[in-house]
């Protein structure tokens, strides 16, 4: 099979404005003028959609996860790069979506947007840190909320260090370490 044939989930897990959705999207470009087929499911979009009405209690973000997962595998396997920027908090729920795509058969990559949440914070792109702080909501992931870092992750980027072009650049260089790209 051509590496433009062969599907994957990767999985980027991090906390809010870390790098994640930015970082999808730069590799997306760069594996479609490739000739990959991708998606990008971005969280907030699968939220007004597949997982409407759910919110962020641990049950609720463990079925957004599992549903993401669920979705990522079938696009996986029919030959996509599912790039997935979701923050998938518990150590738990992403095993359980690597064990469905071990199950298939299925790559599956994981990679930790490791942005300490000092830097998270001041980026704020969606302005959260500034209302938890304010108290205006409450159960931010990272800071009064769980957020389990992954021990093994297949790549840890840390986005503090480097330009959005060097972080999208080393996930692409794993992936054609891996046969993928
Ligand atoms: N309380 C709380 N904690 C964390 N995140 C919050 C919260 N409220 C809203 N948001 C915004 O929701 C975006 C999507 O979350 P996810 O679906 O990726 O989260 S989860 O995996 O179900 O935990 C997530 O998007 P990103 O900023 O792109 O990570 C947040 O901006
Ligand atoms: N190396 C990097 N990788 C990704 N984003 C970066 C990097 N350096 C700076 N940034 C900036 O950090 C912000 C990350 O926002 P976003 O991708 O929406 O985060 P998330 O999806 O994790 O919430 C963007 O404004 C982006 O330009």
């Amino acid at each position: 099979m051509s590496v433009t044939a062969q599907g994957a989930t990767v999985w980027l897990t991090g906390l809010p404005s870390a790098g994640k959705t930015t970082i999808a999207y730069e590799l997306a470009g760069r594996l479609r003028e490739a000739g990959h087929r991708v998606e990008v499911l971005d969280g907030d979009e699968v939220r007004e959609f597949l997982s409407a009405g759910l919110g962020f209690s641990r049950e609720d973000r463990h079925t957004n996860v599992q549903r993401i997962g669920f979705v990522a595998e079938l696009l996986a396997s029919n030959g996509v790069k599912a790039l997935v920027p979701v923050i998938a908090p518990y150590a738990d729920s992403r095993e359980a979506v690597r064990k469905r795509h071990d199950a298939a058969g299925t790559t599956y990559v994981e990679v930790h947007v490791a942005t300490p949440v000092e830097v998270c914070s001041v980026r704020d792109v969606k302005g959260l840190y500034a209302k938890q702080a304010s108290g205006e909501i409450s159960g931010l992931t990272g800071v009064d909320d769980p957020y389990e870092a992954p021990e093994t992750p297949d790549l840890r980027i840390e986005s503090h260090r480097q330009t959005v072009q060097e972080s999208a650049a080393a996930l692409h260089a794993l992936l054609t370490e891996k046969g993928l790209a």
